[in-house]
């Protein structure tokens, strides 16, 4: 079975729904879990959901909220995913949760990889809810088309949660192409996943990565690997 396709009106709407959605999940393994975990994309996507969560009642104090990548910029940067989230996500009621971070003071996200991996871990076997962007090449998390480390960092055989990609050359990369990544493992076991996308543009971008290879179209492999655990939602 494979993923639901879900369209809305507007871009408010589908926020809306994707809140509803990830609100839902964290409800149902906190019945279940003394701690959730849910993974959030950055980009330019994810904010009206995160305003959203601001709102919603739950046991937030029980959450931990991670990031499904992460550009290697501090968290001063307006590129950074830490710097979204802090400032969208991680204040009024959904302040209660825990945040992990993926950037450290390291100077490459290679040299701070392992000690990363120890962070996410126990919260990625498996993770409750995660939230996916989408990029116009089709990349989701940092997974970049044919960038380096893709294979590595979309396998789904690995024991490792995170990993490093170099997405030099990939133009929706632009300067910020040192990356940490979730890995295919982490992505591929979460219990529920929804893929936020808007705009007609990226629809097609979506529609055509189904007949195209996960190398050219890291989307794909998203899709493959969670089948119906995925619920896309997307808008005009
Ligand atoms: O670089 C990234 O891009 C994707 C998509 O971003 P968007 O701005 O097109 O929504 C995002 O999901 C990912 O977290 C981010 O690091």
């Amino acid at each position: 079975m494979r993923h639901e396709f879900l369209s809305f009106e507007t871009r408010q709407d589908a926020s809306r729904y994707a809140t509803e959605f990830i609100a839902r999940a964290l409800e149902k393994a906190l019945e279940d879990e003394p701690v959730a975990s849910l993974m959030v994309s950055g980009g330019s996507t994810p904010g009206g959901v995160f305003d959203n969560l601001t709102e919603v009642d739950l046991a937030w104090e029980r959450v931990i909220v991670g990031l499904v990548d992460e550009r290697w910029v501090g968290p001063e940067s307006d590129a950074s995913n830490e710097r979204l989230v802090r400032e969208r996500l991680l204040t009024g009621k959904s302040g209660a949760a825990g945040f992990l971070p993926m950037k450290t003071e390291a100077q490459t996200a290679g040299q701070a990889v392992q000690k990363r991996q120890q962070a996410y871990l126990p919260h990625c076997s498996p993770v409750d809810v995660i939230l996916l962007g989408m990029g116009e090449d089709g990349h989701t998390a940092s997974w970049f088309p044919n960038s380096s480390g893709l294979e590595a960092a979309m396998s789904c055989e690995t024991d490792q949660a995170v990993a490093v990609i170099d997405a030099t050359g990939c133009p929706v990369a632009g300067d910020n192409t040192d990356r940490m990544t979730l890995t295919g493992a982490a992505v591929g076991k979460a219990k529920a996943a929804v893929l936020l996308i808007f705009g007609e543009s990226k629809k097609r971008v979506f529609e055509t990565s189904l007949e195209a290879s996960p190398q050219d179209r890291p989307i794909r492999h998203a899709v493959d690997t969670l089948g119906p655990r995925m619920t896309v939602i997307w808008a005009p």
